[in-house]
């Protein structure tokens, strides 16, 4: 589907549906909200999907996975072929997040959006990695719009497949990089401010990497108010992918997990691109890179784990479903207070 289709497709979540479900939880004989966020995950759920009866179908994990040209500029400790080997290690139930994946049942779909090398996962490529920000933009605008339609267009394939809830993940050595630009950007933010250590950048390093956002920021001055072309100058294919995901999502009544830091700017250009997208999301953990807090503030939505994780590739994403199959184990399962005969809770003033 389109980007332009898909933007005017998604309409707000379901009140009906959330308010159907509130009941539900409120019924069940146990103190009234007790179950936390636990309970307000599967409210929205009903929103987003408009059913009251919790049937999420097979979960999900799509991995974008791009090279960013800026990484010549020696913003990474890794290089840039790493990227290639741990996108294949998904297929082989070989790099973290598909052993996660295995182990809390979900299907990993690690999609090439633009890795540097021809692999052997999910052909989708729209370039072989992108151009160096420092230097100039990182694609053109029809690259943008079509990395967005990568991610739209495997939502939609997913769904026909059976898939109802999708977690978004990434793998691109550089790509803290380029979502510190965009946060800097988006968050109207100092790029000291939003700018971590990534997998583990060196003190030396980090000042680099500074000072490389703060030249390309300078050099293209990207329109916070025009996410695309945020995207095709700072941004990157998986980024963008990524984007692409949380609208096809919210135009088809799929709730889409956010990951960490990086996921959250692709959350965060998705509402930039169309607001209602953000009825579709749900967040999960808070990554320790520093703009993690900050653009889950802006998004208003609360994460529901505090791991200190800082991985990516959709692993603190994942970490969710064991939660939600909880969750949804005591809203389908448990007796309401009609059933077992007892006066509903009150809590005391
Ligand atoms: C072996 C390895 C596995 C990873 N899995 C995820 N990332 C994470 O680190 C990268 C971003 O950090 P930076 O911007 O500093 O390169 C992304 O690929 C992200 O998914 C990894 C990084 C490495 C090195
Ligand atoms: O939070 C993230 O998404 C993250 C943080 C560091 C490295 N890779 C990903």
């Amino acid at each position: 589907m389109k980007l332009k289709q898909v933007i005017e497709m998604i309409q707000p979540a379901d009140e009906k549906s959330m308010q159907l479900c509130r009941r539900r939880w409120d019924s069940i004989a146990k103190p009234l909200h007790s179950l936390g966020k636990m309970e307000d995950m599967l409210i929205k759920i009903a929103g987003m999907t408009k059913d009251t009866t919790m049937h999420l179908g097979k979960k999900a994990l799509i991995v974008m996975c791009a090279d960013n040209g800026v990484v010549e500029e020696g913003v990474t400790q890794s290089g840039q072929e790493v990227t290639a080997i741990v996108s294949e290690n998904f297929w082989k139930t070989k790099a973290t997040a598909s052993i996660m994946c295995k182990t809390v049942g979900a299907d990993i779909f690690p999609v090439d959006i633009g890795i540097a090398v021809d692999t052997n996962i999910i052909n989708k490529k729209v370039a072989y990695g992108t151009k160096n920000m420092a230097k100039e933009p990182a694609m053109t605008k029809e690259e943008a719009i079509r990395a967005i339609e990568v991610g739209i267009d495997m939502v939609e394939t997913l769904k026909e497949k059976g898939y109802g809830i999708i977690a978004t993940g990434e793998m691109g050595i550089g790509n803290t990089t380029t979502s510190s630009a965009i946060a800097a950007i988006l968050l109207d933010k100092k790029v000291e401010e939003v700018t971590g250590r990534g997998a583990g950048l060196s003190s030396e390093g980090l000042g680099r990497k500074i000072t490389c956002i703060q030249k390309a920021i300078q050099l293209h001055a990207p329109d916070k108010e025009d996410a695309i072309d945020v995207i095709r100058k700072v941004g990157g294919l998986d980024i963008a992918g990524m984007t692409g995901v949380f609208l096809g999502g919210a135009a088809l009544g799929t709730p889409i997990i956010i990951d960490g830091f990086i996921s959250a700017v692709s959350a965060l250009l998705a509402v930039k691109l169309c607001p209602h997208t953000k009825d579709y999301m749900l967040a999960s953990h808070i990554s320790n890179e520093p703009a993690a807090v900050m653009l889950l503030k802006e998004l208003g939505l609360e994460a529901s784990l505090v791991c200190d994780m800082c991985l990516g590739e959709g692993t603190g994403a994942i970490s969710l479903y064991p939660i939600l199959d909880i969750a949804n184990a005591v809203y389908e399962g448990m007796a309401t207070f009609d059933a077992v005969n007892i006066e509903k809770y009150q809590p005391l003033r």
